[in-house]
């Protein structure tokens, strides 16, 4: 493969145009093209998929590259044939995009989470505007032309901002290896660095790494389904510098747990929090369902916009500290809030929204399914001396019907749901309270784009704010801000 034109900075690039909308697709029957595993041909690749994918038409069927970028000429070779597309990937580039530049790190292409390393930051920018209007176009919510798509929020520095590492363990020949799978397989590759993690959770991982190799502790054999350790996840405090790490063993049981702990003191101080997550279960999940303290502290201690923090090791943190604080800064903002405000701060995690702006409004309730979440938040609630917040733990769309049922009525509410977005109930009870206030964040713009086909029926959309907390990946995020159409 030589698809690298060795260029760190672009030198000019094209202005971007406008999203386009795709020609209508023809109703006339198309004619199936033979095509073969291993075939090679040309393809000029007309745009990105949402997965960072280029994507070209192969006599008119649709072909995805991943590594390609738009207006690139690449020799695609095919390695999937699917009945409505086809994979290839990239034998050659023939005509190179101004966009192109060298990654950082060698082995992106080779292992997941950096589909976008090669791509100028600015285009990926772009990219990110594009993506949400592709999906928009895609659901064509009515009122789709009426809203603003705002230029995404990037960084000034897009590396070194991922305050986790969760990476496996693995013996490679006789060596111990710790970092991400290739992509599509269970070879593990070895990272002695990535340039997208922030400095000390790849030093801390690497330190471990080595105190391992002086000592005996089984590493987990996935295909024997045998050994003791079978990831490490690192998490550092952007605030405090503290880092908490956790051990995932297939048991209870730690052998040489004691040696272990001894050289993180020695050699790593800067670790305050030791744990042990156990998974029993073979599985491509990390996290498995008990988690033990073993040394240090409990938490270590974050700060967001003036706001503190304590992490127990399992509480969903945003990845980007930095962008994090953005994000919350621009979705607060849109919410307009009043000393009157009952807000309800939805899909909550440890209730970093809602404590933010607790001390601006009446009264925040919040919600998360993960009790331990849970937990940190409304220990947090007190530790920033926090008294008219509560976050319990439950279903959004179970408890704000029952809130409302109750008489407890929100004036505004934020949400901030996982990937596949808002329940049907709770776009339902949202559409019959319709709060004046109103912003959602999205991490999906395909499920943002089908609640919105609900939520345009009472609401318009003032404008999407795109806003870059993954760089280097084809991950989107946005903030909605929805006003009341009557
Ligand atoms: C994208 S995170 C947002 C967390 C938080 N707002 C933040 O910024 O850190 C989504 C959260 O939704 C929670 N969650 C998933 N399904 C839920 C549901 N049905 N009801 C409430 N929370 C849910 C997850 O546990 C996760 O903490």
């Amino acid at each position: 493969m030589a698809y690298s034109n060795n260029n760190n900075k672009r030198t000019s690039r094209p202005t971007r145009p406008p999203f386009k909308r795709r020609p209508q697709q023809s109703n006339q029957p198309t004619v199936e093209p033979t095509v073969e595993i291993g075939q090679r041909f040309p393809l000029t690749i007309k745009r990105l998929g949402i997965n960072g994918e280029g994507i070209g038409y192969y006599k008119r069927k649709i072909t995805f590259v991943p590594g390609a970028l738009p207006d690139e000429v690449v020799i695609a070779e095919v390695t999937d044939i699917e009945p409505h597309y086809l994979v290839a990937k990239i034998h050659k580039v023939r005509e190179f995009s101004p966009d192109r530049v060298t990654p950082r790190d060698q082995y992106a292409g080779l292992v997941g989470g950096f589909d976008l390393e090669h791509m100028d930051y600015q285009a990926q920018l772009d990219y990110k505007v594009d993506v949400i209007a592709q999906s928009l176009e895609k659901f064509k919510p009515r009122g789709f032309n009426k809203f603003k798509l705002l230029p995404t929020i990037g960084m000034n520095n897009p590396y070194h901002y991922r305050n986790k590492a969760q990476f496996p363990v693995r013996m490679i020949d006789d060596r111990i290896a710790v970092g991400m799978f290739k992509i599509g397989t269970h070879e593990l590759v070895d990272l002695p660095d990535v340039a997208t993690q922030h400095p000390a959770t790849m030093k801390v991982m690497r330190g471990i790494r080595s105190i391992l190799e002086t000592l005996s502790i089984p590493i987990y054999d996935e295909r024997a389904d045998s050994g003791i350790l079978k990831s490490i996840i690192v998490r550092v405090s952007e605030y405090s510098g503290e880092v908490q790490v956790t051990f995932v063993t297939i048991s209870k049981k730690f052998p040489q747990l004691r040696a272990l702990l001894t050289a993180i003191h020695e050699k790593l101080p800067q670790v305050t929090s030791i744990n042990q997550n156990i998974n029993p279960e073979k599985t491509s999940l990390i996290w498995g369902p008990e988690t033990v303290h073993l040394d240090g502290k409990k938490y270590i201690t974050e700060q967001i916009n003036g706001k503190f923090f304590e992490l127990s090791p399992r509480a969903f943190l945003q990845l980007n500290p930095k962008q994090t604080a953005r994000l919350y800064r621009e979705a607060l903002e849109a919410l307009d809030l009043t000393s009157a405000d009952r807000l309800i701060d939805a899909y909550s995690g440890i209730g970093t929204l809602g404590i933010a702006v607790a001390d601006k409004v009446g009264e925040v309730r919040g919600m998360d399914t993960v009790p331990e979440a849970i937990a940190d938040a409304n220990r947090n609630t007190k530790l920033n001396g926090i008294t008219n917040a509560e976050y319990f733990v439950g279903e959004a769309e179970y408890l704000i019907p029952n809130w409302v049922a109750a008489g407890w009525i929100p004036d505004a509410i934020i949400v901030d749901p996982p990937r596949t977005g808002l329940d049907e109930q709770l776009r339902t009870t949202i559409l019959d309270v319709k709060p004046k206030k109103f912003v959602y964040i999205s991490c999906n713009p395909s499920t943002l784009a089908r609640d919105l086909v609900d939520l345009v029926k009472i609401y318009n959309v003032e404008y999407i704010q795109s806003i870059d907390m993954f760089p280097q990946t084809a991950r989107v995020e946005a903030i909605v801000k929805f006003t009341r159409k009557d």
